[in-house]
């Protein structure tokens, strides 16, 4: 991973990127791991595997704003799956390929107006989704280079390490309550084992979208780096991470987020029942439809 780096480093001083269109330290990272092998290539996501230091650096790439539809999810948990079950896998990087934004979270038109058959079509695969980064044995850092709200946010807190744009104009945050819906108990969770019960009791029933200092200072994102840094700086992170022993990593990991995982498996039906009843009444109906228009108000 550090010759990674020195490479990115000696390309910037070098001034050959800065020729490059649209080039700067992100693109560096993303265009060296680009030159090894590509993984995947989906429609929402791109993957690059690095055969040399074992690390993937996953980019979501569906405009405009990397919502999480039933398609993305799908994507996703196939994509992290298959990384969990390549040995020459053992860390993963997650970040946008898009300008602003990480990901705006679950797709909205997904819980809007559909039956109730694909509302639990839809929820299966945020559920599984949740399973397969929470439950991943991999190292998994979140570049978190634009906004990140509700279930972007979630995605993020999946990850061990969260490095995010300093750029006061971004956000992070359950903001769910904002909508008029209510992330369920293992958001909550996910949250809870980041920030600590008081701060997700506020967040939560704040629906708070927290800028990038105010994240650093609750401990939802580890560190703050100029934009351009952010996945250079999330290479870095992940060669500190990868110098711990992969399985003595593992089982620790293993043990702090099992109870969470065990307590989501337990009720996942239950769970299932709950959102497709939530999600069916009228006046979620109604606040979703008028968040919808909200977001399309203040577009124009
Ligand atoms: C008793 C308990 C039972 C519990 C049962 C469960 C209950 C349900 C739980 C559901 C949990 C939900 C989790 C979620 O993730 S909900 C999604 C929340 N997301 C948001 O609030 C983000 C909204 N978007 C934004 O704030 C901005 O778009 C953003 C800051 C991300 C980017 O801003 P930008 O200015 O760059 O882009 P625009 O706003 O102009 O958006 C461009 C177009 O994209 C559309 N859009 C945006 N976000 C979404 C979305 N999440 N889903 C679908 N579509 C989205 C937006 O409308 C624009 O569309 P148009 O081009 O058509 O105008």
């Amino acid at each position: 991973m550090s010759s990674i780096l020195r490479r990115c480093t000696k390309l910037t001083h070098s001034g050959i990127l800065s020729m490059l269109p649209g080039s700067n330290g992100r693109s560096c990272a993303l265009q060296y791991f680009a030159s090894e092998k590509r993984y995947s290539t989906s429609s929402k996501i791109k993957v690059d595997l690095d055969s040399n230091t074992g690390v993937a650096i996953m980019q979501f790439q569906s405009p405009p704003v990397n919502s999480l539809s039933l398609d993305f999810l799908t994507e996703f948990a196939i994509n992290i799956e298959k990384l969990e079950l390549d040995r020459s896998c053992r860390g993963v990087i997650i970040t946008s390929a898009l300008p602003k934004v990480f990901s705006a979270g679950l797709d909205i038109l997904e819980m809007y107006q559909k039956s109730p058959e694909h509302y639990v079509e839809f929820w299966k695969a945020v559920q599984e989704a949740w399973f397969k980064l929470y439950g991943s044995s991999k190292v998994t850092i979140a570049a978190i280079n634009g906004n990140s709200p509700a279930g972007g946010c979630l995605l993020a807190m999946c990850c061990d390490y969260r490095i995010m744009a300093e750029n006061p104009r971004y956000s992070i945050g359950l903001n769910e309550t904002q909508l008029g819906i209510v992330a369920p108990f293992w958001f909550k969770d996910t949250m809870q084992n980041v920030v600590g019960h008081r701060e997700t009791e506020k967040g939560l029933q704040l629906g708070k979208l927290y800028t990038a200092p105010e994240a650093l200072k609750v401990g939802l994102v580890d560190e703050l780096v100029p934009e351009e840094k952010v996945v250079s700086s999330a290479a870095e992170a992940m060669s500190k991470w990868l110098a711990i022993p992969d399985h003595a990593r593992q089982l620790s990991k293993s043990m702090m987020r099992k109870p969470t995982i065990d307590r989501l498996l337990a009720a996942r039906e239950a769970d299932i029942t709950n959102f497709v009843s939530f999600t069916s009444k009228d006046s979620i109906q109604k606040s979703l439809g008028m968040y919808m228009e909200m977001l399309k108000k203040r577009r124009s």
